[in-house]
């Protein structure tokens, strides 16, 4: 066998070449983009839309190219045969077409996360390759071959757990890495799990939901790409602050189109800013609001007490109940939304209007008179009120601001909820709106629609010009072969189509409400409501979903305490469960103890064993005054794990009463402990970089941190998240925890003196 120095120049080797061939791959698409552009802004319409289509093409192909520089490859696999494969980022090949890196979603590389001794799966041996930029600094190799381990080769790291440890070691920057290079069996099955049907995935804190959600988007952009690449992928995470923590991880590996929202900012142009408090969360998060919502549009629609006299061309008519009754029921078996069918409601009306006129009149009305008088019926006011007051337009924004805001509204729209239920949901108009309105909004949005007949009509027009575009398309790639699998025709064709910018698959989707995704990905799923279910729901009629959380650390009182009760309602029995069970995150001692507790608190907890364990991992005081221990504990912990390269991440997680004193006692601490020149830098630090954060359990959710100071468990467990938010806290740290506290401990929380 070859020595290591040896072993390592030839790996070297290798990876230098990989690097080659991505250069010149670089440098080519780089080329195409500029031939494309030089073209200038010339030629006719359609020219200069082909032209940005792909302008567009070569853009993403160069900025994937970009995306993978770090790691470009990181497996190597010796098969039976003799084969050698190495495993990458992506797949490159030679110009020939030989391949030299094989993707790390290709069934080829399976192998690399999946074979085990018991089941090598037809490898010999799997190498980590470890690199530092563009240099091999280490290999770390796994012998899968029984037999090989017996003619006394190295068999120290046989489960792999170098690469893997000295991942999970390495300082917190505030973003999610991606984990592609060491995902593990149990995790590997479900990233390549069958796009059909919901998938859950419910594990402890820290077991890699999150990681894996991601490299499940990734897997499926790229084994499904002909479907995903036109429909697109949604991810829903928590909250804009952990969407910025993940941001990284998906154009790392190679992807850039999905388009990532919350349940906040689920309909284009409305920002919920606000948040309810738990039972009103709860309330507006029912599904009775299907019902609801739909009864307050109806109440939209309302035949009046009595007949509405109106005078119109100096003629007496009458705006007639049963007119309003059979109008109401002729625009209901339209089935259109609320404001679409308003139309035929007016048509009707008005229809009515004029035969009671012809009979006052006692006069024949050629075809111009007709269309003189409903003109004059239209612009009358008295007429035009009747009409509103029959058949209201109106936006889904005042649907639901009049139910919080009008008592007999909600009180008709509502009435199985008791006076003092609706007397929660009290509200002024003009308050803000909050996450848990929005998918009322939407509800609302789906049952009152939009007056499209202009829209419509202009859409007839698009789609012929679309299907001659999808031809040319078609016949463009089959030319150029330039699609290499990142883009089909149809979405080739949408970005010829499109004028002004060119927009991508992802643009149009998050622009539009009604759009539908071939995919979802929803992260910490245990917080959503029934009612944000039927909204995330609404936009996948595949149902094809990934769905990853934890029933144990919900904190929303709208949230899920188990899958079933969460998921039946909306999925039936269209959705499978898996399990993760080993905390990547966390060491064990902090595992356990945060086990302890919240089995002791009754939460559904799911089994955890902790991948490492660390010395001094948990330590527990019992002090005075918590504030102050806390803010000198963080100081110490920032003095050990906060570096000036922008490393490293501290935070002292409380109760939310307690976060702004805790904030200016940390702050002072810093500078005592730090200087004032770190103290300071520390202090310009903008919140999603700070390096040291005082925190509630809410937002440092589905995050993490190197070390966390815990402040009083017992407010914690006592805040609106009860005991999923101690649970959440106490799961934070990477390497250390650190728990104050003057009150009693939580069950199972012990104090090692
Ligand atoms: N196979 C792996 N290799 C390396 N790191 C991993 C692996 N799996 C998970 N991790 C790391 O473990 C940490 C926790 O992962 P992640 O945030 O995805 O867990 P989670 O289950 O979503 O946690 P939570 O329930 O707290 O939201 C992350 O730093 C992640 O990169």
């Amino acid at each position: 066998m070859a020595g290591r120095h040896e072993e390592l120049a030839r790996e070297q080797a290798v990876v230098t070449r990989l690097y080659d061939r991505l250069d010149t791959l670089r440098a080519v698409a780089r080329e195409r983009l500029a031939d494309v552009r030089r073209v200038g802004p010339s030629g006719s319409p359609q020219n200069r839309s082909e032209r940005d289509a792909f302008a567009t093409l070569y853009a993403d192909r160069a900025a994937q190219l970009d995306a993978v520089e770090d790691r470009l490859a990181f497996g190597r696999l010796d098969l039976d045969d003799g084969e050698v494969r190495y495993v990458g980022r992506i797949g490159l090949a030679d110009e020939e077409h030989r391949t030299l890196l094989t993707d790390w979603r290709a069934p080829a590389a399976q192998a690399f996360y999946r074979a085990t001794a018991v089941h090598p799966d037809g490898i010999r041996r799997r190498r980590h390759v470890v690199t530092a930029g563009r240099t091999v600094t280490g290999y770390e190799d796994e012998v899968l071959d029984l037999d090989a381990v017996s003619d006394g080769l190295d068999v120290s790291s046989l489960s792999g757990e170098g690469a893997l440890l000295a991942s999970l070691a390495t300082r917190r920057t505030g973003r999610m890495a991606d984990i592609v290079a060491t995902i593990q069996g149990e995790q590997d099955r479900i990233v390549r799990d069958d796009l059909g049907g919901a998938l859950v995935v419910q594990g402890g804190p820290g077991t890699g939901k999150t990681a894996v959600a991601l490299h499940r988007a990734a897997y499926l952009l790229y084994a499904h790409r002909r479907v995903l690449e036109r429909s697109g992928v949604l991810l829903v995470g928590p909250s804009r602050a952990f969407l910025r923590y993940i941001d990284q991880v998906l154009p790392s590996l190679g992807e850039t189109g999905v388009v990532s929202t919350t349940v906040s900012e689920l309909l284009p142009g409305l920002r919920a800013e606000g948040v309810d408090e738990g039972p009103v969360a709860e309330i507006k998060g029912r599904l009775l609001w299907r019902t609801a919502i739909r009864r307050a549009v109806r109440a939209r629609e309302r035949i009046p007490e009595r007949d509405v006299p109106v005078r119109v061309d100096g003629v007496d008519l009458e705006v007639r109940r049963r007119d309003v009754r059979d109008a109401i029921a002729r625009a209901r078996r339209t089935h259109k939304p609320h404001n679409e069918a308003r139309a035929t409601f007016v048509r009707e009306m008005l229809a009515r209007l004029v035969d009671q006129y012809r009979a006052r009149t006692d006069s024949e009305l050629s075809d111009h008179d007709v269309a003189v008088l409903n003109e004059d019926l239209r612009a009358d006011r008295d007429v035009r009120v009747a009409i509103n007051l029959a058949w209201f337009p109106l936006t889904p924004e005042k649907l639901v601001a009049d139910l919080w805001a009008k008592p007999h509204r909600l009180a008709e729209a509502a009435p199985e909820l008791t006076a003092r239920q609706r007397q929660l949901l009290r509200r002024s108009p003009d308050a803000p709106w909050t996450e848990s309105d929005v998918p009322l909004l939407d509800e609302a949005a789906e049952l009152l629609g939009v007056d499209d007949s202009l829209a419509r009509a202009e859409s007839r027009a698009a789609e012929a010009q679309r299907a001659a575009e999808l031809e040319y398309a078609r016949s463009v790639l089959e030319s150029t072969g330039a699609g290499g699998g990142l883009v089909d025709a149809e979405t080739l064709a949408a970005r010829f189509a499109e004028s002004g910018p060119v927009l991508t698959t992802a643009e149009r989707a998050a622009a539009d409400r009604s759009w539908t995704y071939g995919h979802v990905v929803v992260d910490e799923a245990q917080e959503l409501s029934p009612m944000a279910w039927h909204a995330i729901v609404r936009r996948v009629p595949s149902r094809s979903l990934t769905i990853v959380g934890d029933v144990a650390q919900t904190s929303s009182a709208a949230g899920a305490t188990s899958w079933p009760a969460a998921l039946d309602a909306v999925l039936r029995d269209g959705w499978r469960l898996s399990e993760l069970t080993v905390s990547y995150r966390t060491p064990a001692a902090v595992a356990d103890s945060a086990q302890r507790v919240a089995t002791a608190a009754g939460l559904p907890v799911s089994p955890l064993t902790a991948a490492r364990d660390l010395p001094d991992a948990l330590h527990v005081e019992r002090v005075d005054d918590p504030v102050v221990a806390a803010a000198a504990r963080a100081a110490d912990l920032a003095r050990e794990h906060v570096s000036r390269d922008g490393s490293g991440r501290v935070a002292v997680i409380a109760a939310q009463q307690s976060v702004p004193a805790l904030g200016e006692r940390v702050a002072a601490a810093l500078t005592d402990a730090l200087g004032p020149a770190e103290a300071s830098r520390l202090a310009a630090q903008r919140p999603e970089d700070a390096q040291v954060v005082v925190t509630s359990p809410r937002e440092a959710k589905g995050l993490e941190y190197d070390a966390v100071v815990l402040v009083e468990p017992a407010d914690v467990a006592a805040g609106p998240g009860r005991w999923g938010d101690l649970y959440v806290a106490m799961t934070r740290p990477t390497q250390q925890l650190v728990v104050v506290h003057a009150r009693r401990l939580p069950d199972g929380l012990v104090d090692e003196g």
